[in-house]
């Protein structure tokens, strides 16, 4: 295991010190994320009865086949905990998610969630948020009105870089689980990112966006000296 694949896997095994028996978990998505699943494969099979709702197909697929028992929010719609990575996080535990393009669904879990945690290694943490381009993700229909939309928006916001289509490694357009496709925004440092959050959600053909506000409850943050619980500056 690398060195950055160690650090993910500290923080997610100091995450499931805090899953206790009986919980509704949601289940996050990414390298981090899965190394959590991974861990708590490991106690659900030595005894321990959690229920999980995943945030993507991916992370379904990997519950489902290390026999981590699984339900939907429709079945169980409040869930206890929520255990997720995250692209970038500021001091006030704001986030950028969706770099692996499952922030609808991770935003869904998370706000059903009583408490989420964040993990990540000490390479997420910025002073402010926005050097990873924002993950908007959006409607098929009308994408060119709804881009320029968005554009105006970022630029009002003062961050006004270059958006691009999300595109795979074999050049294929990136569809989201839901169905949609990612407009990633490179905005270099969001100035207000509670208020480009809420301007972003008043484009038509917006879906969603990676600006997670006020939704981590505490962060894991793993570096070489070790797995560090990280809370909001001033709180
Ligand atoms: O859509 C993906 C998620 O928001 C991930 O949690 C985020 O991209 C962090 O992923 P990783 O743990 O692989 O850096």
């Amino acid at each position: 295991m690398t060195d950055a694949e160690a650090l993910k896997r500290d923080a997610a095994a100091k995450a499931l010190t805090f899953v206790e028996d009986g919980m509704r978990l949601g289940l996050g998505t990414g390298s981090t994320a899965k190394h959590f699943v991974d861990l708590l494969a490991e106690r659900v099979r030595g005894g321990l009865r959690v229920i999980g709702v995943p945030t993507s197909e991916v992370t379904r697929k990997q519950a489902e086949s290390l026999g981590v028992p699984l339900t939907t929010l429709d079945e169980t719609p409040e869930l206890d905990l929520t255990i997720d990575g995250a692209d970038e996080i500021d001091p006030d535990l704001n986030l950028i998610k969706g770099g692996g393009g499952a922030l609808l669904r991770e935003k869904i879990v998370a706000a059903a969630s009583g408490r989420m945690i964040v993990i990540a290694d000490q390479s997420k943490m910025v002073d402010a948020l926005g050097r990873f381009p924002l993950p908007i993700e959006v409607n098929m229909f009308g994408l060119a009105a709804t881009r320029r939309a968005i554009e105006t928006v970022l630029a009002k916001a003062g961050c006004s870089g270059p958006i691009s289509v999300r595109t795979k490694a074999d050049g294929h357009v990136f569809v989201t689980d839901g169905g949609h496709m990612i407009l990633d925004a490179a905005c270099a440092r969001i100035p207000d990112a509670a208020g480009l959050a809420s301007r972003l959600h008043s484009v038509p053909g917006v879906v969603e966006h990676g600006l997670f506000i006020g939704l981590a409850t505490f962060a894991i943050i793993a570096s070489p000296g070790g797995a560090e619980i990280v809370g909001r500056v001033g709180h």
